[in-house]
């Protein structure tokens, strides 16, 4: 048994011994009797206190022990040199190793679960006695493995024995927490890697300073700059962002740290090699327990994503010709702007441009010219508007310009409007330089206000479209204001159009024909021309209905339907002896003939009603010449082949070259009535017509003249070879049969 007992380092700890008396306790034995009473009465006082004291004692243990086990602690101690008694380990010791309460252990025992790894390092420690911590892996009886912390030293009691001791520690806990942190700081530098930008954390401290904690590698590449940099100089990442940017940045960072709500921002970057790129970042904000917010987020390079949607906005808002905004940015720009101008109590304009003859260019000179015009159209309307205005294409050779911030006073804002649209006109009167001579062209403005009271876009665009309109009526290149009567004309075409429909399908239209005769008044033929009676309105003149029927389509099933009219009369004409010779010209609008089922219509409408082809003529305009060329011969010819004959009408407005004539298969030419009508009085179409009689003549086609009212103008026409002729001197439009008793009444 050791002599040196845990009572001798620990008086009060005392296991079972009796107490010594203390010197005070000890009396003179003079009544032996009494002596011995009041020494028992001693006695038990002092086993009384002892008891007392045993008791704070082991409570005083058990709440050291449970203070080591709170702490996952122990330690031991030994006499040092003493080899043979092992050493005392306390209870906290004893649980950690894994062994049941025992006081004392033996070296060996004490030694037993190190593992072998790391017994050279403990049996340093022993050596050393420093006080230094070591840590090594303990393997308890129960196979769990340890980590535990010591420290050992030597210590020299009152009566200069001595001691080694050492504390224990569990880390094994700590060891596991930190192995998770590295395993979870491993994965986040893997993710960090893999993902293509860099991840961060971003301190704000309570007084405003700022740090970057951490940043991962990737900012090497995203920055041109290293992570050890960045967080040593904050100031390395602002310096490459883009200056315009810097601000919005930083407010809207101290915004989201402020209220802690997770920011994102978008920005430009310079990359060392002078390029700019696109950066997004997202960071999630977390207060801190001394008020910093720490944010954490990632940065990526989205150039490419930016770029993909620029060229989808680009591709989906803007027109790929002239890169002006496209009809669908103009409308949403429009709702907005409507929008804002009703809440500022200012007004904005649309200025409805069309250019005047466009189609003729681009048939004439092809798409490539009509783009190019179209190109610096565009550039002319941008230069000549404020920043701040939209200039839009709308389609095909519209365009749309929106003003907006102009004055609340409707007079005002209308002389704001014009004075932008004079200068629109003088920019697009400017010659344009399409091949080697210049080129001119002009456009018709329409203009409406708007923002006294919401109107819909669309209902904004049809004003503006038909200010327009009312412009190319007033004689093209210039520009006319909406105003409301305007807008009765648009209702009245509306209605017309839904009534036209109606007419077609009720049979409220029906052809007149008009005799054409030779130069004794003999009548050759007529030409058939539709006419509208309708049940409220009356005779509808075709001046009306035609543009409009050619507008909404509704021309082709018009014009079937005179075609076949008029093939059903050849027939009954094929029977009366004194009008079989008559043949019929039948008006082709330049929808009709250039939809691709034309040839066969014809050629089915013939069959079916048995109409003689050679007795049928089409009448073609001339600008309808203008189109696809080629296109035009091979479907007349396919016609001609059939025995169709083709005449030109409203000769003389159009704008057919020689080259075209000699190329088509014509048969006729119709001589305008617009120079017939003066051709008495006015030099200019008097010799008009006597160059198109000597044109028809040179081309072996036969001249017809339209509109002779006048016995003078009939002289006239025969006099420089006109060969036949149409006119109210003749006979009116008129029903088949009228027509056919002007032909009975013929001598
Ligand atoms: N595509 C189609 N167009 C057609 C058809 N029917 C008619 N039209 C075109 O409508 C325009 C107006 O036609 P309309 O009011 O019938 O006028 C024609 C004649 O009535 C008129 N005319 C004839 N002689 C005289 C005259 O001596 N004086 C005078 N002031 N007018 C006269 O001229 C018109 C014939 O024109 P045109 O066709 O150019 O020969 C008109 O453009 C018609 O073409 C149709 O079915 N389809």
């Amino acid at each position: 048994m050791n002599s040196f007992t845990s009572r001798a380092l620990f008086p009060v700890i005392s296991q079972g011994n009796e107490p010594s008396l203390q010197p005070e306790t000890c009396m003179s034995l003079e009544d032996p009797v009494v002596e011995i009473a009041a020494l028992r009465a001693r006695l038990a006082q002092t086993q009384q206190q002892l008891q007392e004291a045993q008791r704070q004692l082991h409570e005083q243990a058990r709440v050291f022990q449970a203070m080591e086990d709170l702490a996952r602690a122990g330690y031991w101690w030994r006499i040092r040199g003493d080899h043979s008694s092992g050493s005392y380990w306390s209870p906290g010791l004893c649980h950690l190793a894994g062994f049941p309460e025992q006081e004392w252990v033996s070296c060996q025992q004490g030694r037993s679960g190190i593992l072998p790894d790391d017994w050279s390092a403990f049996q340093d420690a022993v050596a050393r006695m420093d006080g230094r911590d070591m840590e090594y892996r303990w393997r308890r009886p129960d196979g769990q493995v340890r980590r535990l912390r010591t420290r050992m030293c030597l210590h020299q009691t009152q009566e200069g024995t001595v001691m080694e001791l050492g504390v224990v520690l569990d880390v094994t806990q700590g060891h596991q927490v930190a192995a998770q942190l590295r395993e979870q700081l491993d994965f986040i530098q893997r993710i960090a890697s893999s993902i293509p930008g860099f991840i961060y954390q971003y301190r704000i401290r309570p007084d405003g300073s700022t740090c970057i904690p951490y940043i991962s590698d990737a900012v090497q590449e995203l920055l041109g700059v290293s992570a050890q940099t960045v967080m040593h100089d904050l100031a390395q990442i602002e310096a490459r962002v883009d200056a315009s940017d810097l601000q919005r940045m930083r407010l809207t960072l101290q915004r989201a740290a402020h209220d802690l709500q997770p920011w994102q921002s978008e920005y430009r970057v310079h990359a060392d090699d002078g390029t700019i790129r696109w950066h997004m970042t997202s960071a999630v904000p977390q207060m801190e327990s001394d008020g910093s917010v720490l944010l954490h987020g990632y940065t990526l390079d989205m150039t490419e994503r930016k770029r993909a949607e620029e060229e989808i906005e680009r591709l989906a808002f803007y027109d790929a010709l002239t890169g002006l905004p496209n009809r669908r940015l103009l409308l949403n720009r429009l709702e907005h702007t409507i929008a804002v101008c009703l809440r500022k109590q200012q007004r904005g304009a649309l200025l409805f441009i069309d250019l005047d003859n466009f189609k003729d260019l681009n048939d004439t000179q092809g798409h490539d010219i009509g783009d190019l015009l179209l190109t610096q159209v565009a550039q002319r309307l941008v230069a000549v508007v404020r920043d701040a205005d939209t200039v839009a294409r709308f389609g095909g050779d519209e365009f749309v310009v929106m003003l907006d911030g102009l004055c609340a006073d409707v007079s005002t804002a209308t002389a704001q409007a014009e004075t932008v649209a004079e200068k629109l006109l003088r920019a697009l009167n400017t010659p344009y330089t399409l091949g080697a001579a210049p080129h001119y062209s002009t456009p018709s403005i329409g203009i409406t206000l708007f923002g006294d009271e919401r109107h819909s876009v669309d209902e904004l665009l049809k004003r503006a479209d038909l200010a327009m309109y009312q412009a190319k009526a007033a004689g093209r290149n210039t520009q006319r204001l909406f105003d409301p009567s305007m807008q009765a004309a648009l209702l009245a075409r509306s209605s017309l159009e839904a009534d036209l429909r109606l007419g077609l399908e009720r049979g409220e239209l029906f052809v007149q024909y008009q005799p054409v005769v030779n130069h004794r008044g003999q009548i050759l033929g007529a030409e058939a021309l539709a006419r509208w009676r309708h049940p409220e309105r009356g005779m509808i003149s075709p001046a009306d209905f035609i543009p409009l029927a050619e507008q909404t389509g509704l021309i082709l099933p018009l014009g079937r339907h005179v075609l076949r009219t008029a093939c059903l009369q050849l027939v009954e004409w094929a029977d009366d002896p004194q009008a079989a010779h008559l043949s019929v010209a039948v008006n082709v609008s330049a929808r009709q003939f250039r939809q691709p089922g034309f040839v066969a219509e014809v050629l089915e409408i013939l069959a079916e009603t048995g109409a003689n082809p050679r007795r049928l003529k089409v009448e073609l305009t001339e600008s309808m010449l203008l189109g696809d060329l080629e296109c035009t011969i091979d479907r007349m010819e396919q016609l001609q082949h059939e025995g169709v004959g083709f005449a030109l009408d409203d000769f003389g407005t159009g704008y057919s070259s020689l080259s075209y004539l000699k190329r088509l298969p014509l048969d006729q030419v119709k001589i305008d009535q617009s120079f017939v009508r003066d051709v008495l009085t006015d030099p200019n179409d008097a010799a008009i017509v006597r160059t198109i009689l000597a044109l028809a003549q040179s081309l072996d086609l036969v001249a017809v003249a339209e509109g002779v009212e006048t016995t003078g103008q009939m002289g006239f026409l025969r006099l420089h070879g006109c060969e036949q002729f149409q006119g109210y001197l003749f006979g009116r439009p008129g029903s088949a049969q009228a027509l056919q008793a002007l032909l009975h009444a013929q001598p």
